[in-house]
């Protein structure tokens, strides 16, 4: 296993920030870590970054203990997030330099290294410019790159997409993805469900310091998240009858103008949907039905058990 935590807690005084936290994620898995402000996600990712120690519990890295062995920890890992690594007065050429000859490069391999990761990130046009006159999403990525001048197996990404246009967004997550495919681990904490919904091979929920819900996210869709059916009508008075109608037959709906959502939850299904509408006669104009997405599964983990 590349991160193995078992029974993890941490204590910031009287805060208990995480309680009890057991997660494990192998070669090539991107393990989404999601939860509300002050769930506990940084605390977890500086526990296994070792910029913070456990109060108790164990966190292993590649085998390695980060209480016993933060150095052999600190050699495997790379870590990204805020671009906040990143010399703005420097070339992005001569900050992957930099970090190279950190990591103990010599001058020559140091400056292969840059090469290579510029090429690969895109920033050839760019890598002679000071990084303050980059793009945010050129920043982006060499703040991604930089993190990964020494190979790391284990990456841990914050974030990584904040303040990304779609382009830049779509851009990073197929840079994630590639590295992903070639075996690294990669850690990602993100408020953005899209992107965990993107990227994530495994998602665990955290709530108040705890794992509320873990999976693949096909597993917490199909056991958390409900499909729905978006039915539309000729007019928005048909659609508030329509709504009425669905409630009186127990299902959640909810209008907005001339369409109405309908909750496929357990025991409803799309028939039940278009025999409501047949016993008195509506005739929809359309009628779409969609899998659950990240954002439904959480939303409902909210409602149920109140994450927070
Ligand atoms: N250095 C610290 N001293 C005291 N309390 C802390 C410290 N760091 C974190 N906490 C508390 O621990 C809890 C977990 O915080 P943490 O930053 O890990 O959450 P988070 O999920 O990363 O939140 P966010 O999404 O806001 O970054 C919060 O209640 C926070 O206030």
């Amino acid at each position: 296993m590349r991160i193995d935590v078992v029974g993890l807690r941490k204590c910031y005084g009287q805060v208990e920030a995480l309680a009890d936290v057991t997660l494990r994620a192998g070669p090539g898995r991107v393990l989404g870590v999601l939860g509300h402000n002050g769930a506990g996600k940084t605390t977890l990712v500086d526990i296994l970054a070792t910029r913070t120690l456990p109060t108790a519990g164990t966190a292993r890295v590649c085998g390695f203990d980060v209480v016993r062995n933060p150095r052999q920890v600190r050699r495997v890992i790379g870590v990204t997030g805020q671009a906040t690594a990143v010399d703005g007065a420097l070339p992005g050429r001569d900050n992957l330099v930099l970090v190279a000859r950190l990591l103990g490069a010599n001058p020559r391999q140091a400056g292969d290294r840059a090469e290579e990761l510029i090429e690969a990130f895109g920033l050839g046009d760019v890598a002679g410019r000071p990084a303050a006159t980059y793009s945010g999403g050129l920043l982006r990525r060499l703040d991604l790159a930089m993190s990964l001048v020494g190979r790391p197996v284990v990456l841990f990404l914050d974030e990584p997409s904040t303040g990304l246009d779609p382009v830049g967004r779509t851009e990073l997550w197929r840079l994630v993805g590639d590295l992903a495919a070639d075996g690294t681990t990669v850690v990602l904490t993100t408020q953005y469900l899209d992107e965990a919904d993107e990227l994530a091979t495994d998602v665990v929920v955290l709530g108040a310091g705890r794992v509320v819900a873990s999976g693949t996210p096909a597993q917490l869709k199909s056991a958390i998240g409900t499909r729905t059916a978006t039915v539309r009508f000729a007019d928005d008075r048909t659609a508030v009858s329509a709504a009425g109608l669905f409630s009186r037959v127990g299902l959640t709906a909810a209008p907005l103008e001339r369409q109405v959502t309908v909750s496929l939850a357990a025991a409803a299904d799309v028939t039940t949907v278009v025999r409501a509408l047949d016993t008195v006669g509506i005739e929809p104009a359309d009628l779409t039905v969609a899998e659950p997405t990240l954002t439904d599964v959480y939303l409902a983990l909210h409602r149920e058990q109140g994450v927070r």
